[in-house]
């Protein structure tokens, strides 16, 4: 290519640039007559609701359904969930609590849902997590709720046991770990690995294979694993790219975790009912009575209706010794007649049954 040739493909990109920072400008300007509007259509007492997944969901749909390339979909949703996320931070600027420290896959989650545009607040634990929503202290919380080779993450669901907490949306991230070292580490005489306790287990094979008798310690995230790490010279830690360039860690290997396809579901916890879109689920705890046939039962009406489970968990309830309770997900949104009426049946025959949320089906 001749630099002139460059030159004028420069210029066009130049011109390009500056329609594009003209058109996202505008769409700004709309987004704080938006807030302006909100604002002015509130009854007496009402608080305004600025964040609106179900209508964030819809943007990001249609523009994945009407890009034509050569930017992949995700590439372009990615853009426009940055473009919205400003967006927001202009109306009302979020307030996101996350399972910290920073770089933890959990505040990877935070950024794919929400965008950078919030003001994130990482935590120490779940159950702190949950307790920062719950006080007001912040809009929305970020936890893990199920990694597809290692299953359940408990302290979450039992976290829905002890709060009242509105599930507002989830986020699918694809989990890669690395085995992480230090600039001073002697990579031939490595004999601890950190790593918090369902990655260790997510990378089980691995570590048999290659690392057979060196101690596993878990501690409390894959950030602190990497934190660690930097100060000592015969540790490793394994945890993903983010806690890598925040704590200037190099790759010893890539992608070690057992299955190809490792990822981890996370929830978005607020105080806020979201509205249907049209491509919803639902997540409920149902507690039965401890009889013969009580799960049976408890699945008929999903069966009956044609209704897509898409998970059930159990857990031990509080209420009493080998006594349980039922997380259920599936496919609906609470308000649809049919989902209502499944809810209904369900409850004439449970101990208990709480809607934990609707939400838009992950996008991203
Ligand atoms: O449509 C709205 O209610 C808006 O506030 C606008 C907008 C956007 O930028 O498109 C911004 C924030 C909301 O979460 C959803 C969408």
């Amino acid at each position: 290519m001749s630099e002139q040739e460059l030159k004028a493909l420069r210029v066009r990109i130049d011109a390009l640039d500056e329609k594009v920072l003209e058109l996202i400008s505008e769409r700004a300007r709309c987004a704080q007559e938006v807030a302006r509007v909100k604002m002015a259509s509130l009854a007496e007492g009402e608080v305004p609701v600025f964040y609106r997944p179900e209508r964030e969901a819809q943007v990001l749909k249609r523009v994945m359904e009407r890009n034509q390339g050569p930017l992949g979909n995700e590439e372009m949703a990615r853009l426009f969930r940055e473009i919205m996320s400003s967006c927001l931070a202009l109306e009302q600027p979020l307030k996101v609590a996350y399972l910290g420290p920073e770089g933890t896959f959990t505040q990877a989650a935070a950024m794919k849902h929400f965008g950078h545009a919030v003001i994130s607040k990482p935590m120490a634990a779940i159950d702190e997590v949950f307790r920062e929503v719950a006080a007001g202290a912040v809009n929305f919380g970020v936890v893990p709720v199920e990694n597809s080779t290692e299953g359940a993450v408990n302290h979450t669901l039992d976290s829905f046991l002890e709060h009242d907490m509105v599930i507002c949306g989830e986020v699918e991230l694809r989990i890669h770990h690395h085995l992480l070292v230090g600039e001073n580490t002697k990579t031939d005489s490595i004999s601890r690995i950190y790593s918090h306790a369902q990655s260790l287990a997510q990378c089980r094979k691995w570590l048999d294979a290659h690392y057979p008798n060196v101690e596993r310690v878990a501690v409390s995230s894959n950030a602190e694993a990497a934190k660690r790490v930097k100060g000592e010279w015969n540790s490793a830690a394994i945890a993903g790219d983010m806690a890598a360039g925040l704590y200037g860690l190099t790759r010893l290997a890539e992608k070690i975790e057992d299955r190809p396809d490792n990822s981890t579901r996370f929830l978005m916890i607020g105080n806020q009912e979201v509205p249907p879109t049209g491509d919803d689920k639902t997540s409920i705890i149902v507690s039965m009575s401890n009889k013969p046939g009580a799960l049976h039962e408890l699945l008929v009406p999903f069966h009956d209706n044609g209704i897509d489970l898409t998970r059930i968990e159990t857990r031990p309830s509080r209420s009493g010794k080998w006594t349980y309770v039922f997380f259920i997900d599936f496919v609906g949104h609470h308000r649809d007649p049919l989902i209502k009426g499944v809810l209904e049946k369900i409850s004439q025959e449970a101990v208990a049954l709480k809607v934990l949320g609707s939400y838009p089906k992950a996008v991203l």
